[in-house]
């Protein structure tokens, strides 16, 4: 089925919270103590490479993989959207709709039905029949219909064309402005979250490499470039350093509650979008620099 709605657990304030959470399949560790918790009324991020741990993550928060230490829970209630969103086939669109008004507890017809039109999902065709990105709208119209208070997306841009993306995003954003739901989504299309999301949890073979409020995480790093140089000109946690021939350039996290330093010329700082600090981090992962 596509989309799973689970009954809350006392999160104590925040919409999810995880301690110490620890996944593994057979002998294999996918998740690995991971700690956060998102505030309610966020749209958060989960980042991170193939294999990472974020299908993972998100079956467990919702409920659907047992953890096997630690412990997560969800204020109100969840729905997730998986990975391959798969739908009944035969069923036709507004069929689905009519199951997911018997399956939910709370079910909002209107803005199901409001999504599909939105999409211009064809309402009397067979799911089977219907494109991978509109059986994806017909899986997002179920969850959005259920009210959840937490709303889990496992890959949700995945399959949509750059504008469907696009609408897709700003649809969920006007969700959580008017619900106040909570988003949980997790995307390789980091360079369309700028705006989108407003919280990350970046994951690097099934721990927790970085976690928080975004603006404060970027405001926290800088990039450097200038002359070839060992090292870079402020104090701070070296992210990436990158040489080539007489330029040197640096991506540096500074240490918290101090005042940005002032760098002098020839030195060159500018702001970290939040697609250069994520492929940053997963290329300091994978050089094994970090994690
Ligand atoms: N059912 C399973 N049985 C055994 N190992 C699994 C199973 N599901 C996932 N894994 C392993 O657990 C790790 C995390 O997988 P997971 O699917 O959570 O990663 P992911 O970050 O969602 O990856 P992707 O971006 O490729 O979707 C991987 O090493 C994967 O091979």
């Amino acid at each position: 089925m596509t989309t799973t709605v689970a009954e809350p657990v006392d999160t104590t304030g925040s919409a999810v919270r995880a301690q110490a959470l620890g996944k593994r399949y057979r002998a294999k560790w996918a998740l690995r103590d991971c700690s956060f918790e998102l505030p309610a009324g966020k749209v958060a991020a989960l980042v991170g490479a193939n294999g990472a741990g974020k299908t993972t993550l998100m079956s467990v928060l919702a409920g659907l993989l047992p953890a096997d230490e630690g412990s997560a829970g969800t204020s109100g209630r969840v729905a997730f959207v998986s990975q391959e969103k798969p739908v009944y086939r035969h069923f036709t669109a507004a069929e689905m709709l009519r199951l997911g008004a018997r399956l939910n507890v709370v079910w909002d017809a209107d803005r199901a039905e409001r999504w599909l039109e939105r999409f211009e999902v064809p309402l009397d065709r067979a799911c089977g029949k219907l494109s991978g990105g509109q059986q994806a709208q017909v899986a997002f119209a179920l969850a959005v219909g259920a009210r959840p208070d937490v709303l889990m997306l496992d890959e949700p841009l995945a399959n949509l064309d750059p504008l469907a993306r696009r609408e897709v995003t700003a649809e969920l954003l006007a969700e959580v402005a008017e619900t106040g739901m909570t988003v949980l989504l997790s995307t390789h299309v980091v360079a369309e979250l700028g705006g989108v999301a407003d919280h990350l949890l970046l994951l690097a073979h099934g721990r927790l490499l970085a976690g928080g409020d975004l603006d404060e995480l970027l405001t926290r790093h800088v990039s450097y470039a200038g002359p070839a140089s060992e090292t870079p000109p402020v104090l701070g946690k070296v992210v990436e350093a990158r040489h080539r021939g007489t330029q040197s350039t640096f991506l540096v996290e500074l240490p918290e509650g101090r005042p940005r330093p002032v760098v002098a010329g020839p030195w060159v700082q500018r702001p970290v979008t939040l697609e250069d600090y994520v492929l940053a981090q997963l290329a300091a992962t994978r050089k094994g620099l970090d994690a």
